[in-house]
C-alpha cells in the first residue's frame, strides 16, 4: 500500500478535510486527516493496518506487543496488533500526562511496536515511547499509518509509516492569510478537559 492507497482510503471516507485545525501541538494546518472517519469502517482499517503490521515485520521481524498513545493510536494499534498476532495496549493521558493504566502490564523483555495514527512533528509519539520506557518496555520500532513530516522524523529507532506527506503547519502567529480568515478547529483530544 503506497502514499496514494492510504490517501484514497481517506477520501472514501471524507477524512481528508481543508479548512483552519489547530494540531495537538498548538500549530495550525489548512488540511486535517481525520483518522476516526476511517476507523469507523473495519474494512478499510483492515486494509490499512494489514499493510502496517506487514511493514513493521519486514522491518524488525517479530514482535511481542503493541502500544498506543490514545485516543487516535486504540484502533489503528489493535488493528495491526491483530495482524502481528500479538496484544494491543495503550497509555493515556493522566493529568497531562501519557501513562499506562488500567492494570496494563508490559512483560520484561518485551519487544514493543510503537503504533501511531498520524506523526505530525513527533511529539506524541515520542511521548508515547517515554511512557513505555518509564513502564519498563522496550520499543523496537515506531509505527504510523501516515507521517506528515515528509520523512523528518526520527524517533531514534526504525520508523514505518504507510503513507509519506509533507503538510505545511504553522505557529498561530505567523498564519498564512487564507487560514488567518476563518476560525479553527482543535479536533484532538490532548486539549480536553473532564
Ligand atoms: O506528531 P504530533 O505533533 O504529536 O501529532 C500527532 C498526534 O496528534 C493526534 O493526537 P491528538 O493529541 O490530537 O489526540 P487524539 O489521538 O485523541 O486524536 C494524532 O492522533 C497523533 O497522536
Ligand atoms: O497533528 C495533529 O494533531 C493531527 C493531524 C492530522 O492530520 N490528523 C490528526 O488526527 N491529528
Ligand atoms: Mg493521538
Amino acid at each position: 500500500m503506497n502514499t496514494e492507497d492510504v490517501l484514497n482510503e481517506f477520501r472514501g471516507a471524507g477524512a481528508l478535510r481543508e479548512g483552519h485545525f489547530i494540531l495537538s501541538s498548538g500549530l495550525h494546518s489548512g488540511v486535517f486527516l481525520q483518522k476516526n472517519l476511517v476507523f469507523q469502517y473495519p474494512d478499510r482499517t483492515e486494509r490499512l493496518c494489514k499493510a502496517l503490521a506487514a511493514k513493521i515485520r519486514d522491518t524488525v521481524g517479530e514482535l511481542d506487543l503493541c502500544v498506543s498513545p490514545a485516543v487516535g493510536g486504540i484502533i489503528p494499534g489493535y488493528e495491526t496488533a491483530r495482524h502481528l498476532g500479538v496484544p494491543s495496549i495503550y497509555v493515556e493521558r493522566e493529568g497531562g500526562e501519557l501513562k499506562l493504566r488500567r492494570a496494563f502490564q508490559i512483560p520484561a523483555g518485551a519487544r514493543i511496536a510503537m503504533v501511531e495514527d498520524i506523526v505530525s512533528t513527533g511529539l506524541s509519539s515520542k511521548e508515547c515511547i517515554e511512557a513505555i520506557r518509564k513502564a519498563g518496555g522496550e520499543v523496537v520500532v515506531a509505527a504510523a499509518i501516515v507521517d506528515r513530516t515528509g520523512g523528518r522524523y526520527d524517533p531514534g529507532m526504525p520508523f514505518v509509516s504507510l503513507a509519506q506527506l509533507d503538510i505545511p503547519a504553522y505557529p498561530a502567529d505567523q498564519l498564512p492569510p487564507e487560514l488567518a480568515a476563518i476560525p479553527a478547529e482543535d479536533p484532538g483530544s490532548r486539549r480536553l478537559h473532564a
